[in-house]
C-alpha cells in the first residue's frame, strides 16, 4: 500500500487516479511515500524519512525545496502547461479590466443611491469618469514564452494587438506554438521600452526577482499597464506604486495582494487564482496523479524538474531503482554487486541531469535486502529501492 500525504486540496479526479486498494490518501498521514500539494510552502518542513515524490499540482515550484530534494535523492514532479489556458484567460480579464476601468465603474454603479431614474441620471453623469481605451493596434509585451506567454501572446494577437516577446531560452515547442506575427525583443528593456502593456511568464528564481524596478520603469511608456500572474516577487510593488502615483504608470493588476496593493485605486489585486478554474485544477491533478504513480509502481520519470526523464518497459525481473551522484565508475560498481549477489542483469537504463544520476535496473531473480544494503552503501548513492 503506498501512503500520499496531500497538503493543499487536490482535485478528487486526479486522486481518482491512484486505486484506493493500493493508495491509501490524505491530509494527515505517516510514513508517506509520496506528498501532493500546489502552493503550500514546503521550505521549512521536516522531510519524511519514507518519502519518495513529490508532485506538484501545477507549474511553479518555487514553494518546494527542489535541491534539498535532490540531495535526497527525491524526485519533484509538476503539471507543466496544465493550468496555462486558465492563466492565459485571467491575464486577458486583467488587460480589459485596466483598459474599460471595469473596477473602479463597478463600485461606482453600486455605490449609486435613490430611485431607477435617479440612478439613471446619476450613471450619464458619472460614466465620462471611466472611459477606456481599446486592444486593437495597441502593444502587449510578454516575458517569459513557455506554456502560458505563448498562449498570452497568440490571445492577444487575435485580439488585434500587436505583441513583442522576450525569451532568451524559448524551447523548441513552444516556439512551434507560438504565431510568427510575434516579434521578438532582443533584450528585457527593448521589450519595456516599446509596450503600452508588459505581463510577465516566468518563474520566480534570482534572475527574476524585480525585473521589474524603479530604474526599468523609468524608461517605459507613460500609462503603461503591468500584469503580474506569475509570482509575487517578480515585479517590485513598491516602484510601481511610486511609478502610478507619480502618473508614470496607467494600471498594476496582479494575482497577490498585499496592504500596499490592496485598496490603490489603479491597481486591481486577485486572490492567486490563476490557476482556480475546474479544468486546470483537473488537469494538473490528473497529470501529476500519474506521473507519480508511474514513478512509484515502475520507476519511470516524466516531467520532473530535478530528475532526467527516464522510460524502461517492464520484463519480467525485478526492477531495482537507483539515484546517484552523476559521477564516474557508479554504474560500474552497482552492476558489480549485482553480479557478486548472483543477480543476471536483464535490462538496464541510465540517465543524468546536472548533478544528479538515475539507473533503473530490471534483474532475474529476487534482489534481498544485502544486496541493497551493499548498493546503498555506494559512496554517492542517494536512495535506491526495489519495485
Ligand atoms: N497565478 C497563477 O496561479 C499561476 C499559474 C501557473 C503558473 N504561474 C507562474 O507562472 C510561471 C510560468 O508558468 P508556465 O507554465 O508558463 O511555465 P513554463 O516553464 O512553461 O515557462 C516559463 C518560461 O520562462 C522562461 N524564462 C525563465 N527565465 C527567464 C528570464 N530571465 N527571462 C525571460 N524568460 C525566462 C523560460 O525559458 C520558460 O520558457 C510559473 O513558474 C509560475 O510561477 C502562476
Ligand atoms: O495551485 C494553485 O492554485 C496555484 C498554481 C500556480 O501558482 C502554479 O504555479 O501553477
Amino acid at each position: 500500500m503506498y501512503k500520499i500525504l496531500t497538503l493543499n486540496n487536490i482535485s478528487v479526479t486526479g486522486l481518482d487516479r491512484l486505486p484506493r486498494d493500493n493508495y491509501e490518501i490524505a491530509s494527515e498521514i505517516t510514513h508517506p511515500d509520496a506528498i501532493l500539494l500546489r502552493s503550500y510552502k514546503m521550505h521549512d518542513m521536516e522531510i519524511p524519512a519514507s518519502l519518495k515524490a513529490v508532485g506538484r499540482a501545477g507549474a511553479g515550484v518555487n514553494n518546494i525545496p527542489v535541491d534539498r530534494m535532490s540531495e535526497l535523492g527525491i524526485p519533484v514532479f509538476n503539471a507543466p502547461g496544465a493550468n496555462a489556458n486558465a492563466v492565459k484567460e485571467l491575464v486577458l480579464t486583467g488587460m480589459l479590466l485596466a483598459s474599460r476601468n471595469i473596477c473602479p465603474a463597478w463600485d461606482f454603479a453600486r455605490n449609486l443611491e435613490g430611485d431607477d431614474a435617479a440612478i439613471s441620471k446619476a450613471v450619464e453623469a458619472g460614466k465620462k469618469n471611466f472611459v477606456g481605451t481599446e486592444l486593437p493596434g495597441r502593444t502587449l509585451g510578454v516575458i517569459g514564452l513557455g506554456a502560458i506567454g505563448v498562449l498570452v501572446c497568440n490571445a492577444a494577437k487575435a485580439l488585434g494587438m500587436n505583441v513583442i516577446g522576450y525569451d532568451p531560452d524559448i524551447s523548441v515547442q513552444r516556439a512551434w506554438q507560438l504565431s510568427s506575427d510575434v516579434q521578438s525583443a532582443s533584450s528585457v528593456d527593448d521589450l519595456l521600452s516599446r509596450v503600452d502593456y508588459v505581463s510577465f511568464h516566468v518563474p520566480l528564481i534570482d534572475a527574476t526577482k524585480h525585473m521589474i524596478n524603479a530604474d526599468r520603469l523609468k524608461n517605459m511608456k507613460d500609462g503603461v499597464v503591468i500584469l503580474n500572474f506569475a509570482r509575487n516577487g517578480i515585479v517590485d510593488d513598491e516602484a510601481v506604486v511610486k511609478a502610478i502615483d507619480a502618473g508614470k504608470v496607467g494600471g498594476y493588476v496582479c494575482d497577490f495582494p498585499s496592504n500596499l496593493l490592496k485598496n490603490h485605486d489603479k491597481v486591481v489585486t486577485l486572490p492567486h487564482m490563476g490557476a482556480s478554474t475546474r479544468e486546470a485544477e483537473e488537469n494538473c491533478a490528473i497529470m501529476v496523479a500519474d506521473q507519480v504513480r508511474e514513478f512509484l509502481e515502475n520507476g519511470n520519470v516524466h516531467n520532473s524538474v530535478n530528475f532526467p526523464e527516464v522510460f524502461m518497459p517492464r520484463s519480467d525481473g525485478q526492477r531495482l531503482a537507483v539515484v546517484n551522484a552523476n559521477v564516474p565508475k557508479m554504474l560500474g560498481q552497482i552492476s558489480t554487486v549485482l553480479a557478486d549477489t548472483g543477480h543476471n542483469i536483464i535490462d538496464m537504463l541510465n540517465k543524468s541531469r546536472g548533478e544528479l544520476a538515475y539507473t533503473l535496473v530490471d534483474v532475474e531473480g529476487e534482489v534481498d535486502q544485502d544486496c541493497l544494503d551493499q548498493i546503498r552503501a555506494i559512496e554517492g548513492v542517494l536512495a535506491v529501492r526495489t519495485l
